[in-house]
């Protein structure tokens, strides 16, 4: 079931990706786009994200799925304008990072006539906006969440059909679930995750030393990247999910308590108790994750700091007939060279590869 044509209306980092993918590995035969202005489609157009664009919502015409991605507060006002040239044999969906409002707002407007919506929600992205930031691989793996309308809504099991397999033509995984669980369970491993992020990035606020900046690292790095995400986006949906998010705030505060607690009474067990608990809370969250938690066997390899040298690593790696699934340069030294995480498609492959590379001379270990 190849839809024919695919309007999306908002070609940014999104809506770019999903055309972007749509065109190149066949889920669509055309892509259109509702943009801003004629400049937007333009350079949308230039960057391969639609086959042609309008900031008119006439050209959803014959549009047999329409994907609805703008920032959450623009959905339900876009669906509202785009609603005339929308045919009512169509499949319409948007992909908000909250759904409760989205898809009860949707649900109710559309009633029993006109075109199914069906709320969708990628759990993949980035923290760069823009669709000279789009990336056709951005879904592959990745977990998609789709909320069907009611049962009972006509054309509702056909509209969540075409949306699941234009999903799956992207290499994302649909799965099933209701608004508010989707919001409740966001509010947890991404919204609350960047309030944090925030939080940890304003709390250098009392640091004067000009040597913080300096001494920032990975581990800052790694665990505030998504505090550089567009504020006008997440100021969105932060307010739009606020209520699971305060919930979950809760919890987090009671977290930091008992770790601040521990500190606050030298109490080293209880400190070494609660870090472990994190530890093996985080595996397990990694290993049935997916998307950029993908679950590969990986390997870290040292390289020389020379012209030439991933090419070499990964020509050793050819030569043997092993496949990357992923590969990553995880830090470099001027001089020193530095190290690259690569992943591979099994355990067994990737012992191959270690065995292959140090046979080569390289440093590998398992990650
Ligand atoms: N960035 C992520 O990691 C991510 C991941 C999953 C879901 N989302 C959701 O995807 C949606 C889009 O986010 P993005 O990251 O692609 O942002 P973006 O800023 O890259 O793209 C949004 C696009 O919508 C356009 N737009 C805004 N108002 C419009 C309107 N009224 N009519 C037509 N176009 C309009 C903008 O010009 C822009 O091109 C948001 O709802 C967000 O919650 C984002
Ligand atoms: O990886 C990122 O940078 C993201 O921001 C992606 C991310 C997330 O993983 O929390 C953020 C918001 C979206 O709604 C879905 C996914």
């Amino acid at each position: 079931m190849t839809p024919v044509r695919v309007g999306v209306v908002g070609v940014g980092l999104m809506g770019g990706s999903l055309g972007m993918a749509l065109r190149r590995f066949g889920g669509a035969a055309e892509v259109v786009g509702v943009v801003r202005t004629p400049d937007e489609a333009a350079r949308a157009v230039e960057a391969g994200a639609i086959d042609r664009g309008s900031p008119s919502p006439e050209i959803l015409a014959g549009c047999e799925v329409v994907v609805l991605a703008t920032p959450v507060e623009a959905i339900l006002p876009v669906l509202e304008r785009c609603l005339p040239f929308i045919p009512p044999s169509a499949a319409v969906t948007d992909v908000g990072s909250v759904k409760t409002e989205i898809c009860r707002g949707a649900w109710a407007r559309l009633g029993r006539q006109g075109p199914a919506f069906v709320g969708g929600h990628p759990m993949t992205g980035s923290e760069r906006t823009g669709v000279d930031q789009a990336d056709p691989y951005l879904f592959q793996h990745a977990v998609y969440v789709l909320c069907p309308p009611p049962a009972g809504t006509p054309g509702g099991p056909e509209a969540t059909a075409r949306v699941r397999s234009l999903v799956a033509s992207v290499g994302a995984e649909p799965v099933v679930l209701e608004p508010e669980e989707h919001d409740g369970l966001v509010a947890a491993v991404s919204h609350l995750p960047h309030v944090a992020a925030a939080a940890l990035v304003l709390s250098l606020e009392g640091t004067s030393s000009p040597w913080v900046d300096r001494l920032a690292a990975g581990g800052f790095r790694d665990t505030t990247r998504i505090a550089s995400g567009d504020p006008a986006l997440w100021r969105q949906i932060l307010l739009a999910n606020r209520e699971a998010i305060l919930q979950q705030a809760g919890a987090f505060r009671s977290a930091l308590d008992r770790l601040v607690q521990a500190l606050a009474h030298a109490d080293g067990e209880e400190l070494g108790r609660l870090l472990e608990e994190a530890v093996q809370r985080r595996r397990q969250v990694t290993r049935n994750a997916r998307g950029l938690l993908a679950p590969h066997p990986e390997l870290i390899v040292r390289v020389p700091d020379e012209v030439g040298a991933i090419h070499q690593v990964t020509g050793v790696l050819a030569g043997a007939g092993v496949n990357l699934a992923d590969i990553e340069i995880l830090r470099v030294r001027e001089g020193e060279g530095g190290s690259v995480r690569i992943a591979l498609e099994s355990e067994s492959e990737r012992d191959r590869a270690r065995e292959v590379l140090e046979r080569a001379g390289y440093w590998a270990r398992v990650r």
